[in-house]
């Protein structure tokens, strides 16, 4: 495989995932980094972007719900380089129907390395580096190679 780099601008496109769970956690994570967090654009699956937006304010796109395909919309917008970062409090002790879903999206975002937060501890060293307020380039596959590879 080839690659090729792509810039990721300072104001990132963030998506914002949690399973229920977890979704406490995570809303009082975006509480916390309110003010960092609304210098970007915010999208997020469908009930944990949808209660983002009516506990902290901030302004943010709701996709599906995940089980209804939100993961699968979110894992779609990273494969078309629309999304710069992945934040998801994913549950390791429960199991949720769309587990597939979950599975492509966390590939799809090591796929095209954008920098992911599966836990806290994680989250807060993502937003509190360079990344979350600094041009950043990050390599990812050259897909015009890889076609060009694969048809000739
Ligand atoms: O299921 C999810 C992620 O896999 C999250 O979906 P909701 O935000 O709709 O609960």
């Amino acid at each position: 495989m080839l690659y090729t780099t792509r810039r990721l601008l300072a104001r990132k496109n963030i998506a914002l995932v949690a399973h229920d769970h977890l979704k406490e956690s995570l809303l009082n994570w975006c509480n916390k980094n309110r003010e960092i967090l609304s210098q970007h654009n915010l999208c997020g699956t469908g009930t944990t972007g949808t209660l983002i937006n009516k506990e902290t304010g901030l302004d943010i796109n709701p996709m599906l719900s995940g089980p209804m395909g939100g993961d699968q919309q979110i894992g779609a917008l990273i494969a078309e380089g629309k999304i710069d970062i992945l934040i998801f409090f994913w549950d390791p002790l429960n199991a949720v129907p769309h587990d597939p879903d979950v599975k492509a999206l966390l590939r799809l975002s090591t796929v095209w390395n954008i920098p992911v937060a599966t836990n806290q501890a994680t989250a807060n060293a993502l937003i509190q580096s360079a990344i979350f307020t600094q041009e950043v380039d990050i390599e990812i596959p050259d897909y015009q190679s890889y076609l060009a590879d694969r048809v000739k």
